[in-house]
């Protein structure tokens, strides 16, 4: 049974509080949109699908306690709250998917005469519902699609990998990106060993991949960020997985700070790099990665851990949340539900799926 970050039925959510993580572990309530947008601002909850989910689980909630006089009333408050969400951090693309996909909906539903409104709004929530199971799904593929190409270059013999951050049940509505095909190698006895980065300054991947390693008994062992190039040249890694926050047209990947650095070390010792995520990360409104807002989180993050003080008083800090990884270094792959796709050939594949639906 893997860890849960989410914890939905209707009109009920409740969120694991991942700043408390892995000495407390506390379910809190949202009850609406503003207490959604401010978890995720926070970091309660995190990860690019994790997001979006819990962003529109928080309007289904409202939604469903909240009635309407008029369709124009609805499709109003609708778009007002998916816009305030998208707001909440700038660099993830999967609650900006999924509030395009919520308002092109309320917009086709409210158009319908035949709808009653209560059943407008219905349809909405059950949509958003839906994101919980489909995330799973995805998820799985992505696992079985990354482990199968891994091990087909590995004489299918059991590999050790490394990770950054977290892209596990914790980043996702359940079994997660990166650590999906971690999870997929293990379940099918094809895990040697996970080396996973603490992920400064979140410690993202000491306190949350750490917790789901140590939680699933995968033979798993936390670097220090400034270790990895060391544990590249002193062990045979196979290949490096990172997750993605928003991966645009021509392949360039935004990821956890530190991913791009993995990248190039990874390239020094011939490590294949992938990169994996739902179709859901990509963006094809962007051309490059140049053009990616990256988000830069509070100087507290980098100078306290847990309210202590780690950093001179008065230093000041630049802490963009996020790296861009070139297409050219993703030597790997990029590993969706589809399949593992060169990053250069991306948006042409998507275009493909798209066009046979
Ligand atoms: C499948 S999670 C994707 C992505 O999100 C994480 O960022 P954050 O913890 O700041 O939300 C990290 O970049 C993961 O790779």
């Amino acid at each position: 049974m893997t860890l849960q970050a989410i914890r939905y039925h209707r009109g009920h959510l409740e969120i694991l509080d991942q700043l408390l993580l892995p000495d407390v572990s506390k379910f809190i309530p949202l009850h609406n949109t503003d207490e959604g947008w401010m978890a995720i601002k926070l970091m309660q909850v995190r990860g690019a699908p994790a997001i979006a989910i819990v962003g529109c689980l928080s309007l289904a909630v409202e939604l469903t306690k909240k009635d309407f006089s008029t369709r124009k009333e609805l499709k109003e408050f609708v778009h007002e709250k998916l816009n305030y969400l998208v707001s909440a951090r700038p660099t993830a693309v999967n609650i900006a998917d999924a509030a395009a996909k919520g308002k092109t909906l309320i917009n086709q539903l409210i158009d319908n005469e035949d709808i009653e409104l209560e059943d407008i709004k219905l349809s909405l929530i059950k949509e958003f519902e839906n994101m919980l199971q489909a995330d799973i799904d995805v998820n799985r593929s992505i696992g079985r699609y990354g482990a199968e190409h891994i091990l087909k270059n590995c004489n299918n013999e059991p590999v050790m990998v490394m990770t950054h951050c977290n892209t596990g049940s914790l980043a996702t509505a359940g079994y997660g990106t990166a650590l999906g095909v971690i999870r997929h190698l293990h379940e099918h006895n094809k895990l040697d060993r996970v080396y996973c980065t603490e992920t400064r300054p979140y410690n993202q991947g000491a306190r949350l991949t750490a917790y789901e390693l140590v939680h699933e008994k995968m033979n798993a062992s936390l670097i220090c960020d400034n270790m990895a190039a060391a544990c590249m040249a002193s062990n045979k890694i196979h290949a490096v997985i990172v997750g993605a926050d928003r991966v645009v047209a021509n392949g360039d990947t935004a990821n956890k700070i530190g991913t791009y650095q993995l990248a190039i070390i990874a390239k020094y010792h011939n490590v294949p790099f992938y990169v994996a995520c739902p179709k859901t990360t990509f963006d094809p409104n962007i051309k490059s990665g140049k053009d990616i807002h990256i988000e830069i989180r509070p100087e507290h993050e980098m100078t306290t851990l847990k309210g202590i003080k780690i950093a001179a008083a008065g230093i000041s800090c630049w802490n963009p949340a996020f790296d861009v990884t070139p297409a050219e270094l993703i030597t790997g792959g990029i590993i969706t539900e589809y399949g593992v796709f060169n990053p250069r050939e991306i948006q042409d594949k998507f275009n493909e799926f798209d066009q046979q639906r």
